[in-house]
C-alpha cells in the first residue's frame, strides 16, 4: 500500500509557543516565590528604551507587565531620542551598581548616533539578560555558564520539547545575526546537532533545506522559505515577525510560507503565537538565573 500521499499531506503539529511561554512563566513565578521565602531576594529587571518607536513601546510595556505578574520588580527607563552616549552609559553604570537590579536590557535598535556595541559592553556581564555582551558570547561558545540570548534560548526549549534529544540531527539556521542566528547555531551545536548556518550569500539554499531535520529561520523577509523546501517531517522554527499588507489589511507573517510548510513539516511554529511569546518568557527566566548566580545560588535547571 502506498501511504506516501497521506504522509505528504498529513498536517504538521502547530507548536503553541504562547502556551509553552505561559508554562515557563509559571516556573519562573515558582522560583521567584522560593527566592523570596528562602533567601529574602526579589529579582529585578531594568528595561531601557531610548526614543519613541511605537512598536518598541508596546513591547517594553508587555515586558514590564509580565515581569510584575511573575513577582519580580520592574524598572522602566524611557529616555528621549536625542539622549547622549555619555548619559546612557551613566545610567547603565548606575544600574550595574544597583543591588536591586539583577537584569538589564537596553532595547535595540538604538538611535543611529549611539554605538550599540559600546553600550552593550557597558552592561555588567552578570546582569546582561539579553546575552549580548562579548563575555556571555564567549562563555556560550566555550560551553560555560552564560546568559543566553532570549530568542534562541526559547527556540531550543521548543525544539527539545518536540524532539527530546537533538543529538545527531541535521540543523539548518538561516540568518547569521548576533541576536538570533549565531547564538542559535552555538546552542544547537552544544546539543549535538550538525549545524549549517546559511545567509544571503548561501548557494542552493533549497537543497540545504531539503536535508535539514531542524530549520530555524531568522532573516526578517516575509515568507522567504517556500513550503516545498521543507523535508517531510522536519521541525520548523520561524523567528520572523513581518508586518505585510494583504487584501488591503495589515497582518503578520513569518519568514516561512506557513501554508505550504505546514503541509510537509512534522511540527511548525505559527506567527504570531510561536517564538515571540517565548522571547519575553526567556527574558524573565534569565533574570531569575542572573539573580541566583549573583547570590551564589544554583541556577534553576528548568529555566533553560
Ligand atoms: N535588547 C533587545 N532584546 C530583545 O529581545 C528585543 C529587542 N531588544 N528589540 C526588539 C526585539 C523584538 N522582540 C520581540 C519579542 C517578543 C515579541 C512577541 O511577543 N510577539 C508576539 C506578538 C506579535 C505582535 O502581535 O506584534 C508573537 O509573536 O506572538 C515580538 C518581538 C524582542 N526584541
Ligand atoms: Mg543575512
Amino acid at each position: 500500500m502506498d501511504t506516501s500521499i497521506d504522509q505528504a499531506v498529513s498536517p504538521a503539529r502547530i507548536i503553541d509557543g504562547k502556551a509553552f511561554a505561559a508554562g515557563l512563566r509559571a516556573r519562573v513565578a515558582k522560583h521567584v516565590a522560593a527566592l523570596s521565602q528562602d533567601h529574602n531576594l526579589q529579582p529585578g529587571l531594568a528595561v531601557v528604551l531610548v526614543g519613541e518607536d511605537p512598536a518598541s513601546a508596546v513591547y517594553v510595556r508587555n515586558k514590564a507587565q509580565q515581569t510584575v505578574e511573575v513577582g519580580m520588580q520592574s524598572f522602566e527607563h524611557r529616555l528621549p531620542a536625542d539622549t547622549s552616549e555619555a548619559d546612557l552609559v551613566a545610567l547603565i553604570r548606575k544600574l550595574n551598581d544597583d543591588p536591586t537590579v539583577h537584569g538589564i536590557l537596553v532595547q535595540l535598535p538604538l538611535p543611529k548616533h549611539l554605538d550599540s556595541d559600546l553600550v552593550i559592553r557597558t552592561i555588567s556581564p552578570e546582569k546582561d539578560v539579553d546575552g549580548f555582551h562579548t563575555t556571555n558570547v564567549g562563555l556560550l561558545w566555550t560551553g560555560q555558564d552564560a546568559l543566553v540570548p532570549c530568542t534562541p534560548l526559547g527556540c531550543r526549549m521548543l525544539l527539545r520539547d518536540q524532539l527530546g534529544s537533538l543529538s545527531g540531527r541535521n540543523a539548518l539556521v538561516i540568518g547569521r545575526s548576533n541576536i538570533v542566528g549565531k547564538p542559535m547555531a552555538g546552542l544547537l551545536l552544544e546539543d549535538g546537532c550538525t549545524v549549517t548556518v546559511a545567509h544571503s550569500r548561501t548557494d542552493d539554499l533549497a537543497e540545504k533545506c531539503s536535508r535539514a531535520d531542524i530549520v530555524v529561520v531568522a532573516v526578517g523577509r516575509p515568507e522567504m522559505v517556500p513550503g516545498e523546501w521543507i523535508k517531510p517531517g522536519a521541525v520548523v522554527i520561524d523567528v520572523g515577525i513581518n508586518r505585510v499588507e494583504k487584501d488591503g489589511k495589515g497582518r503578520l507573517v513569518g519568514d516561512v510560507e506557513f501554508a505550504g510548510a505546514s503541509a510537509r513539516a512534522g511540527a511548525i511554529t505559527p506567527v504570531p503565537g510561536g517564538v515571540g511569546p517565548m522571547t519575553i518568557a526567556c527574558l524573565l527566566a534569565n533574570t531569575v538565573t542572573a539573580c541566583c548566580r549573583m547570590n551564589g545560588l544554583p541556577a534553576p535547571a528548568d529555566l533553560t
